[in-house]
């Protein structure tokens, strides 16, 4: 295994491995590389941003400034782009998030082997129509979660293989919901998942994941 199998496998071990606020902020493939507050700063203005876009109908003269500084943002931000075994984003297991914007923030409030419970605000970003959260958008919630469920307590790295969704009713944006993860049973290389995903009392969403276990050499 390389080092930076160990790293991960490292801080995937154990109940303690996940969602505690006090680890170290970092799972890094290369010593230097820490997610330093401001680099979460600029996650989160991010997000701020993905929600501040999808909401906005601005003016011409707003549209026109707000182009160009976006070009400009993204031409200066692509001179310090890394390969992606130094990337930071979404590797930041440490960090609710992970440092990536593509899901929303799951806030883990509860981990062990077999179960965790969190919570997640789904922000306008994420918005299908309706005040309901995009249909597309649910499962990466559910991925992460029962994906970081499958892969923890010292279990060797596994890959999602399905996840079956079912829509229970609508999953309203901008408030916050519960999430809970089960780590069902195993068979050989497989390991079954299951999660919901409630507002209140009102279930909106389950799935059933597999997981299978890599091969070594498996990418
Ligand atoms: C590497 C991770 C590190 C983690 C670090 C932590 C990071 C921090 C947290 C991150 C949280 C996000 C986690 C995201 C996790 C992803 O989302 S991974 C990305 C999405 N998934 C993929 O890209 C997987 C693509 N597919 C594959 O690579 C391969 O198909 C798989 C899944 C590895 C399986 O292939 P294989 O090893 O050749 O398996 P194979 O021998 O065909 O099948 C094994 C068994 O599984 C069954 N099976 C396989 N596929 C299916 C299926 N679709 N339906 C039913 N049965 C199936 C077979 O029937 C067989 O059953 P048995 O005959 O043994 O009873």
């Amino acid at each position: 295994m390389s080092t930076d199998e160990n790293a991960a496998e490292e801080l995937l071990r154990g109940p303690e491995g996940l969602g505690r606020r006090d680890m170290p902020t970092s799972w890094t493939r290369r010593p230097g590389i820490e997610p330093t507050p401001d680099f979460l700063a600029m996650i989160d203005a991010l997000r701020a941003l993905q929600d501040d876009v999808t909401a906005a109908v601005p003016p011409p003269d707003v549209l026109v400034d707000t182009t160009k500084t976006l070009s400009e943002l993204s031409e200066r931000l692509r001179a310090y782009a890394a390969p992606e075994r130094d990337q930071l984003t979404g590797r930041l297991i440490t960090v609710p998030g992970r440092g990536q914007t593509m899901s929303p923030v799951l806030h883990l409030d509860e981990w062990s082997e077999h179960h965790a419970r969190g919570h997640v605000t789904f922000g306008r970003f994420y918005l299908g129509g309706n005040g309901a959260v995009h249909g597309g958008a649910i499962p990466l919630l559910f991925d992460e979660i029962l994906g970081r469920l499958a892969n923890t307590g010292g279990r060797r790295p596994s890959r999602t293989a399905f996840l079956h969704v079912n829509y229970r009713s609508i999953t309203p944006i901008g408030v916050e919901l519960q999430i809970e993860g089960r780590f069902e049973r195993e068979e050989g290389r497989k390991r079954f998942l299951t999660a919901e995903l409630r507002h209140g009392d009102t279930l909106c969403a389950d799935a059933e994941g597999l997981f299978v276990q890599l091969k070594p050499g498996q990418p």
